[in-house]
């Protein structure tokens, strides 16, 4: 993939300065480095060796002058690992807000397509990588690029043939780290994706946890684990090796090259071409020249997984939301209520047949209509295309004569409350959770809301009242209870129009008749569009519209219906058989 590197670099702006200085850090630290192996040179060749009597005076003065240029060292380094990585950890935190936020937006089908876990892993695992990438690559390529040609330039202008022969060993070490590193880069591939497996796993049984204890499948769970387990162990284990290969490998070219300089160079003092000092200096100075060819190719495979890890973020900043607000959208007050599909087809993918084509229909402000017909006819996929969670393929739908398309999309979903029967509540209170309905809303407002929808009673049976902790999605709540939190959500959301998708269908009867009470309470003065399988229960409705996969095809009251003798008389019939 392509690397977009002006994007890349995009993130530096606002941290330019800091970055900078580190960067101006790491270049002085390593300057300060390469001098002090010439102070030790200079105490050795001419101090030592000169005029002893004023020698102690000068070692004193080097020494001092050692220990400001190590605290400058120092100080450097303290800021490059310091500050360094705060500019790195800044500039993730902003790639993972703004991949949050982007996340925010994208369409009800991108979601269809996507794997949650696989989305989390993209924005905590992908950018941690990444600020290793944004300080360590430019501070350690000019760290150890100033160290390696002042440590050659210093070492050649000693002796210069004694470097080159140093100089020869550099492709040595180059090439087998190449080559190791590859190795590597390919036992870390195979790390994470052990890893991405345990983890997969580790998710599938904890969130299945209490079907698995249902089904007394624990020792099951275990062994499917601990296959994964023991999968990540053998891949670390090679990974180890490659390491030991690597890291062993090079420290043994290094003892060679020392080994060598060792050698040659006492043959160059019996020779009279180096004297000691040269020689200490050399053997000071050799690190300074391996030590960034090892750490640059050894680096080069935590930069890959850095950039790796931006092109997946870009991939999915690169996915534009289906469904956004057009530039001059109209922002709607509060609506009548009058919702109208014009011959609308739909699809959910081109992959796809058509769910419904060429279907018409008009709900009248404050109507309360129910939509029945067989499992799979498209009855929620309708209810969708109100609240713009998914475009029609054609056609158009309106409410109150404005296309939802140009309806700005936050005052559209104002005017829309949605009550499920697979209600979502997030972790925290009771209060938290109604106040979802509209963020800001005061105490009582929340408590108003709640003792509409038949909750206050139950609310104040919990231990902490409103205070309650709900546990995550709800788990310490009832079925009924969390369809109430539900209801009072909408009831202080106040929306003009209403969708109750099977709202009650999974609960037993005491649940369902308080329920039924709250919604009927909650319908009133609002254009409602009650999506039902229990025919029992929208006998009432002004109108009931029968959908098929031939669309719409009965639609009038109950008594109507039934005396039509058609879909829904049949689909009656066979309920209140199953009933008897
Ligand atoms: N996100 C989706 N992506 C692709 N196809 C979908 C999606 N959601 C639903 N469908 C398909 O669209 C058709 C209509 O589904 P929909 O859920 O609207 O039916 P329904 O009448 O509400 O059914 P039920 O009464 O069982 O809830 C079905 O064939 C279903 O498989």
């Amino acid at each position: 993939m392509h690397f977009p590197i002006k994007k890349f670099l995009s993130y530096y702006r606002p941290y330019l300065r800091l970055f900078l200085s580190v960067l101006a850090c790491a270049f002085i630290a390593s300057a300060v480095t390469l001098v002090i192996p010439l102070l030790v040179r200079y105490i050795t060749k001419d101090v030592l060796e000169g005029d002893l009597s004023i020698a102690l005076g000068k070692v004193c003065w080097i020494g001092g002058l050692m220990l400001i240029l190590v605290a400058i060292q120092n100080i450097g380094n303290y800021v490059v690992d310091y500050k360094g990585h705060e500019v790195g950890g800044r500039m993730e935190r902003d790639l993972r807000s703004e991949l949050f936020a982007h996340m925010q937006k994208l369409s009800f089908s991108f979601y269809d397509k996507e794997k949650t876990g696989q989305l989390m892993s993209r924005i905590t695992n992908d950018l941690l990588l990444l600020s290793e990438l944004y300080h360590h690559g430019p501070e350690d390529y000019l760290k150890y690029l100033v160290r390696f040609i002042g440590a050659f330039v210093i070492l050649f202008m000693i002796n210069a043939p004694l470097t080159l022969a140093v100089f020869c060993f550099l492709p040595i070490i180059g090439v087998f780290s190449l080559v190791l590193n590859k190795w590597l880069n390919r036992a870390y591939k195979r790390n994470k994706e052990r890893i991405a497996d345990v983890n997969a796993q580790v998710e599938d049984s904890l969130s299945g946890i209490r079907v698995v204890q249902s089904f007394a499948n624990e020792q099951a769970e275990i062994r499917k684990f601990n296959q994964e387990n023991q999968r990540f162990f053998e891949s670390r284990k090679s990974t180890y090796k490659a390491e030991a290969i690597y890291y062993d490998g090079v420290e043994t070219l290094i003892q060679l090259i020392t080994i060598t300089v060792i050698v040659f160079g006492s043959a160059s003092i019996v020779h009279h071409k180096l004297d000691l000092a040269d020689l200490i200096t050399f053997l000071l100075y050799i690190g300074y020249m391996v030590e960034p060819i090892q750490k640059l190719t050894h680096m080069s495979t935590q930069l890959q997984e850095g950039i790796t890890g931006f092109q997946r973020f870009m991939e999915i900043m690169n996915v534009n939301p289906a469904i956004e607000s057009k530039r001059d959208a109209v922002k709607l007050d509060r609506v009548n209520g009058e919702i109208s599909f014009k011959n609308v087809s739909f699809r959910y993918d081109d992959d796809f047949a058509p769910v419904f084509a060429d279907l018409s229909l008009r709900v009248h402000p404050g109507e309360y209509v129910a939509l029945v017909g067989p499992s799979g006819a498209g009855k929620t996929t309708l209810c969708s295309l109100i609240p713009r969670f998914y475009d029609v393929s054609e056609g158009e739908v309106l409410v109150d004569g404005w296309n939802v398309r140009d309806i700005d999309l936050k005052s559209l979903r104002n005017q829309i409350g949605i009550v499920q029967q697979d209600v979502y509540l997030f972790s925290g209170t009771v209060m938290d959770n109604i106040r979802y309905g509209k963020p800001g809303a005061s105490d009582e407002e929340i408590v108003a809301a709640a003792k509409r929808a038949n909750a206050h009673d139950f609310i104040m049976n919990l231990p902490n009242g409103y205070h309650s902790e709900i546990g995550q999605r709800g788990v310490r709540l009832s079925g009924g209870q969390k369809q109430r939190l539900s209801i009072a959500r909408v009831f202080l959301k106040n929306p003009p129009v209403l969708i109750l998708d099977e709202a009650t269908s999974a609960l037993d009867n005491e649940s369902e008749s308080i329920i039924k009470d709250s919604l009927e309470h909650l319908a009133k003065g609002r254009t409602t569009i009650v999506i039902a399988h229990r025919l029992s229960t929208i006998r009432k409705a002004e109108r009931i519209i029968v959908l098929t996969e031939d669309g719409i095809v009965e639609e009038g009251t109950h008594e109507a219906l039934l005396a039509r003798d058609g879909v829904y008389a049949h689909l009656y019939a066979k309920q209140f058989e199953l009933q008897v």
